[in-house]
């Protein structure tokens, strides 16, 4: 099966500033990717060049195995897409906004009652867009991003904007997505936590190049693990953790101190051997936690050394 999304070497400027750097993306199929990146990291501008609404300096891009480029009105076919402006007319009907683009893509009008009903809008089709709340529209855009039952779906950050509430159901949506519509699923966007909750893979950009990517569950899987110590001697705890070879440090907003382990250092070991050392030193431990480093602390990693080239 080949990539849903794939580019190669995709670069684009804007005078002399480089917002698109060389990037080398593979979306595999039926999988929802997180793209991750701060503000002006190049998310948007890597979205317009998938989605044809840009041209490249320099690379190509795929989508389906089809050239965006050379190919540009079969591969819009293959996707649809939520961008941050979403264009509707405000004083016509969920239902009139929907039914233009339905007409223009020549579907048929079944398509509209379909995808109503796939993002919980069926009973608010007959009222103004005026009328919406921010969700509701950002559903309508899913709504109309999913006529024609397109294979990608490229949603630029969709939770923009939301109450906690609308981000709930969102992110509940964009987990179900791939099952509800058998579609491979690219969401940007700069909140971590977000994109940790729904994605199965992750590329992250920095400074327009991408710096990591690759299935979540590998990325966490390879990430070195760290062990939380409370105590009430936490200067202590750090000389005595060191003392046996541990990298550890003060967490700065916290008494804890952190312990970070080599990658492939067993934690429960490793918490054990820092549990006898601690209470042989006399140090009284109340809290001594292993844990997995979140995609936070990936982020941090990955985004960094790009950041200081
Ligand atoms: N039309 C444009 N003209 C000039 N510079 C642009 C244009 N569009 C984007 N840029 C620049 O390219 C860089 C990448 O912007 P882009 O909008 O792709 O980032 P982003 O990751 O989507 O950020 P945000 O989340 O803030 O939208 C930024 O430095 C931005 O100022």
């Amino acid at each position: 099966m080949p990539a849903a999304i794939e580019t190669r070497g995709l670069t684009r400027r804007f005078g002399d500033r480089i917002a698109v750097d060389r990037i080398d993306m593979t979306v595999p199929a039926r999988s929802v990717y997180g793209f991750l990146g701060r503000n002006g990291a190049g998310k948007t501008t890597t979205i317009k060049l998938l989605l044809g609404l840009l041209q490249p300096d320099a690379g190509s891009v795929r989508i389906q195995g089809l050239d965006v480029t050379r190919d540009r009105l079969a591969a819009a076919r293959q996707v649809g897409a939520l961008l941050e402006a979403q264009g509707f007319y405000p004083h016509l009907t969920g239902r009139e906004n929907l039914d233009l683009s339905r007409c223009l893509l020549g579907l048929p009008a079944t398509e509209i009652d379909r995808v109503l009903a796939a993002t919980d809008m069926a009973t608010h089709g007959r009222r103004r867009v005026s009328d919406y709340s921010l969700g509701m529209r950002q559903r309508l855009g899913l709504a109309r991003a999913m006529l024609g039952a397109p294979p990608v779906l490229v949603l630029d950050e969709p939770t923009n904007g939301l109450d906690p509430e609308g981000i709930a159901d969102m992110r509940r949506f964009l987990r179900e997505l791939p099952d509800r519509a058998g579609a491979t699923v690219l969401v940007s966007s700069h909140l971590l936590g977000e994109i940790e909750q729904v994605a199965t893979h992750v590329g992250i950009v920095s400074h327009g190049r991408l710096v990591l990517e690759g299935a979540l569950t590998a990325l966490q899987a390879g990430m070195a693990a760290e062990v939380e110590i409370g105590s009430d001697a936490p200067e202590r705890a750090l000389a005595v953790v060191r003392d046996h070879g541990f990298i550890a440090e003060r967490e700065t907003d916290a008494d804890a101190v952190v312990v970070r382990l080599a990658a492939g250092e067993v934690p429960h070991a490793a918490a054990a051997t820092l549990n006898h050392a601690l209470c042989a030193a006399g140090v009284r431990v109340h809290a001594l936690a292993p844990r997995r480093r979140s995609l936070e602390a990936l982020y941090r990693q990955a985004a960094q050394p790009a950041a200081a080239a």
